[in-house]
């Protein structure tokens, strides 16, 4: 569920009246999701997502939101920027949250992708970096290398060996391994850092949407290669690796963002550090999280199989 905070239809019927988006017709609380309060909202002139800001968002970062979903929408990106009111506002405030009405776009994520579909989510992932090379919009990554040891720390002392025996081992040696390895000289660039399957809509083999750019930061440009890589080449549980997911992805990316050799070089260890991103921030949530709330925890050991399998296949990027 992503329906945290209840607004009543009198309440929508009322915020609309902001806009010049017609009438309401319809509004339903949209299941998926795990960060904001989402409404699939349908007024008598088009379709809109209704967002409702929780805790994870802050609201100071939605300026850089908005003006990065703008900067791709003028420049033909599939995303959806949000709707400016009748005086020009976009961030409003509803049911005591920050809030904004927001482009909807057709189209579904998918769960098992093919490789068309990896190729065609490689190209748009290209042209996204393409049209974001002159933004000039900076955000830090609170989610960067330098937070993953702190994290570990966070999730507390015995909790990683509880979920799985001797996980805090590997956490602590791939921590090492990374702060060894990690690459200090590759371009950075704002990236959308969290384009898993399910922030992509598509039709057929085609991308309809890029959504959900609530982790976008300044980071290396290639890091969003292998945050794209870890999430859609593997079986949901990461247990089963698909190569020719892998290369088609890659192989869409390459055409239309070329990545150097440098690039390419990194992919191993920027993969694994992806990996162990995922890993940690689903541990705390596991850890954080009642088993009974209504949220569905994300599994971490279906991000530690990923690490796992790029400690031991450092050579897939070399297509
Ligand atoms: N602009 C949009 N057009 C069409 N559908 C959308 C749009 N934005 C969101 N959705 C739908 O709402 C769902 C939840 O959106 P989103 O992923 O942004 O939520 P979230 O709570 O930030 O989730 P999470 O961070 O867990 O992925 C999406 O899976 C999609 O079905
Ligand atoms: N994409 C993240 C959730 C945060 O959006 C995950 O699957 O762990």
């Amino acid at each position: 569920m992503a329906v945290y905070t209840k607004v009543s239809a009198e309440e929508i019927e009322d915020f609309l009246t902001r806009f010049d988006v017609g009438t309401l017709v319809s509004a339903k609380g949209i299941a998926e999701g795990v960060e904001n309060s989402n409404y699939l909202i349908e007024t008598t002139q088009d379709r809109f997502i209704l967002t409702l800001y929780e805790k994870r968002v802050d609201p100071n970062d939605l300026p850089f939101f908005i003006t990065m979903l703008d900067h791709l929408a003028d420049k033909n990106c599939p995303v959806p920027p949000m709707i400016s009111d009748r005086v020009g506002i976009k961030i409003q405030k509803l049911c005591g949250k920050s809030a904004c009405l927001i482009k909807f776009l057709p189209g579904i994520s998918v769960t098992t992708p093919t490789p068309l579909q990896a190729r065609a989510t490689g190209k748009a992932l290209g042209e996204m970096h393409n049209a974001l090379t002159d933004f000039t919009g900076k955000r830090a990554n609170s989610m960067d290398h330098d937070t993953w040891r702190e994290l570990a720390t966070d999730c507390g002392p015995n909790e990683l060996d509880a979920i799985a025996p001797g996980l805090q081992v590997v956490v602590d040696e791939e921590l090492d391994h990374l702060d060894q390895n990690w690459p200090g000289e590759l371009p950075i660039s704002v990236i959308h850092a969290d384009l898993f399957p399910d922030n992509v809509l598509m039709l057929d083999d085609q991308v309809t949407g890029l959504i959900d750019f609530y982790f976008s930061c300044t980071d290396i440009r290639a890091y969003d290669v292998a945050v794209t890589h870890a999430a859609w080449c593997f079986s949901e549980d990461g247990e089963k690796f698909d190569a020719a997911v892998s290369e088609a992805l890659i192989t869409g990316y390459d055409e239309i963002f070329h990545l150097s050799a440098e690039d390419r070089a990194a992919l191993p260890v920027l993969a694994r550090g992806a990996s162990l991103r995922f890993m940690l921030t689903r541990a705390y949530d596991w850890i954080n999280t009642p088993a009974d709330a209504l949220v569905t925890r994300k599994d971490p050991m279906a991000f530690l199989n990923r690490l796992k399998f790029y400690q031991e296949n450092p050579d897939i990027f070399q297509i």
